[in-house]
C-alpha cells in the first residue's frame, strides 16, 4: 500500500528531548496516526527515530529533511520506514532510490514533478504547499498531471486540511500543528492524542 494512504495526515514532529520521543509516538497511534515524520533538525532525530521504530507498536516512523545520503543512510540504519524531503535535486534523488525504502521526494513545480515523474515516482511531498500555491496550484497540475499524487505539507491546519484532502490529487497532508511545542514540553500527551484522532477523523 502507498504511503500516501495509511492515514489521512502525517504528523510532522521536531523532537528536542530524545526522552519525549516514545510517549509522543504512541499518543500519535493511540490518536489513529501512525505515520509519523520525525525531522532531521535536531541532534536527537535520529535517536529518536531508532526509539520509536524499537518501542513503539503500530508506528510506521519516518525521517523527513532528508538532503544528504548521509542523511538517508543514517536515517535507515535507525530505523526509518520511508524518506521524506523538502525538495529534489537529481543527486538526492539517486540516494533515496538506491536505500530501497519508501520515499516522498519534495517539489513544488510543475516542472519539478514532471522531472520526477519522468523517473517513474508520482508520489511526492507538495512543500511548501501553502506558500507555493496551496489548493488552487494542487488543483492546476491535476489537469496535465493526473497521475502524480501529493502530500502537502507546509502551512497547513486543522481548518485547511479538508480541501486538500478533497482533491483527486492528494493522497494525505502533512504538518506540525499535532504536536505543538508546549505540549511536548509538558508531557501533554492526552492533548496530542485528541488533536490526532480529530486529524485522524478528516479521513473518515
Ligand atoms: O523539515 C522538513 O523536512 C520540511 O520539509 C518542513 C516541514 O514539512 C514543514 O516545516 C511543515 O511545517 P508546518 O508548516 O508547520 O506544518
Amino acid at each position: 500500500m502507498s504511503l500516501l494512504d495509511l492515514a489521512p495526515v502525517i504528523p510532522v514532529v521536531v523532537i528536542e528531548d530524545v526522552e519525549t520521543a516514545v510517549p509522543l509516538a504512541r499518543a500519535l497511534v493511540a490518536g489513529g496516526l501512525p505515520v509519523i515524520e520525525v525531522t532531521l533538525r535536531t541532534p536527537v532525530a535520529l535517536d529518536a527515530i531508532q526509539a520509536i521504530s524499537d518501542e513503539v507498536e503500530g508506528a510506521v516512523v519516518g525521517a523527513g529533511t532528508i538532503r544528504t545520503r548521509e542523511d538517508a543512510d543514517a536515517a535507515v540504519n535507525a530505523g526509518a520506514a520511508f524518506l521524506v524531503s523538502p525538495g529534489t535535486t537529481p543527486v538526492l534523488i539517486d540516494f533515496l532510490a538506491e536505500t530501497g525504502i519508501p520515499f516522498l521526494p519534495g517539489a513544488a513545480t510543475a516542472s519539478e514533478v514532471m522531472a520526477l515523474a519522468e523517473r517513474g515516482i508520482t508520489e511526492l511531498k507538495f512543500f511548501p504547499a501553502e506558500a507555493a500555491g496551496g489548493l488552487p496550484y494542487l488543483k492546476s497540475l491535476a489537469g496535465p498531471l493526473p497521475d502524480v499524487r501529493f502530500c502537502p505539507t507546509g502551512g497547513i491546519k486543522p481548518a485547511t486540511a479538508p480541501a486538500y484532502l478533497a482533491l483527486p490529487n492528494v493522497g494525505c497532508v502533512g504538518g506540525t500543528w499535532l504536536t505543538p511545542a508546549d505540549a511536548l514540553a509538558t508531557g501533554d500527551w492526552a492533548r496530542i492524542e485528541k488533536l490526532a484522532a480529530e486529524a485522524a477523523a478528516l479521513g473518515a
